[in-house]
């Protein structure tokens, strides 16, 4: 499959694809534990644009991070259907699986999931690595990676030398490098301070902005979300509210962030 052709040319909202970039239609998620099943996901249906920017709240254990893990296929769904950019995940054999998510999608994660041993250049360059890139097309596109996110001055300081803004931005070149289409953000600032954390979403939506990319936010904070396209809310495995957020709320012209509520 070659790279999703939405890339780069959709960071207009005027701009929509007859084809959506993620499709699930009614995808439940069950664990069992032992006698106990847990219903995580009940009947979810929807559908993401390219070059959207949706955030996804809702109360501890409703169900955020297992929507993000089955829709970005990290984690298998019970029934129903998730497709990315036409592709059903579960036609996907695991090996296939696993190389279409590496080359389609980023992931970012609040513990920025940082070798300590490496460097930040190495840091970004080993998914590259591991998933069979050559070590120089691994290293240039690191680095192409790491000017975006502004880090080129400390790409040779291990996690441990970085605050946590820069960890942070280390963790979306490494999630940009293979230039996805969609970026899967769970909680991308939730250990951060509110100016860095400002930062880091001023980062993300820039590359939404300038290049498309497709960002879904798992937040508990109202000031992220409001600062999404659209914004989700969820509630016992459910999809609540699916609405988009007011442009007025998502240019800061208000000076009440709060009043995204669940
Ligand atoms: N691997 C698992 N095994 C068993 N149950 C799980 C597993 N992962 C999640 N659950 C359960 O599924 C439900 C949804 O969990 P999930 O982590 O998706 O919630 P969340 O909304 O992301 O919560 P939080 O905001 O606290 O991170 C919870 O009841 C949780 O206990």
């Amino acid at each position: 499959m070659g790279k999703m052709e939405t890339s780069h040319q959709v960071a207009s909202p005027h701009i929509v694809s007859s084809k959506a970039l993620i499709e699930a239609s009614s995808v439940s998620k069950e664990y069992c534990l032992g006698e106990t099943t847990v219903q995580a996901l009940r009947d979810i249906t929807l559908r993401i644009e390219p070059g959207e920017v949706v955030a996804i709240m809702g109360p501890s254990g409703c169900g955020k991070t297992t929507l993000l893990n089955c829709l970005s296929g990290l984690d298998s769904i019970s029934s129903g259907t998730v497709k990315i950019a036409g592709r059903d995940l579960r036609g996907l054999s695991d090996r296939k699986l696993t190389a279409f998510r590496a080359r389609e999608m980023g992931f970012i994660f609040q513990a920025y999931n940082l070798l300590p041993v490496l460097n930040g250049v190495e840091n970004v360059e080993l998914p590259m690595l591991v998933s069979g890139i050559s070590a120089r097309e691994a290293r240039k596109r690191a680095w192409a990676s790491i000017e975006r996110v502004g880090m080129r001055d400390r790409a040779h300081h291990r996690p441990a030398e970085l605050s946590g803004g820069q960890r942070q931005r280390f963790a979306i070149a490494r999630a940009l490098a293979t230039h996805p289409s969609l970026v899967w953000a769970d909680e991308p600032t939730g250990a951060l301070d509110s100016q860095t954390s400002q930062e880091i979403l001023d980062l993300m939506l820039h590359l939404n902005r300038e290049e498309g990319l497709t960002f879904v936010w798992v937040t508990h904070a109202p000031d992220i979300a409001q600062q999404a396209g659209r914004l989700i809310t969820m509630r016992d495995g459910l999809i609540e509210t699916d609405q988009p957020v007011d442009a007025h709320l998502r240019n800061g012209e208000t000076t009440d962030r709060k009043q995204v509520q669940l």
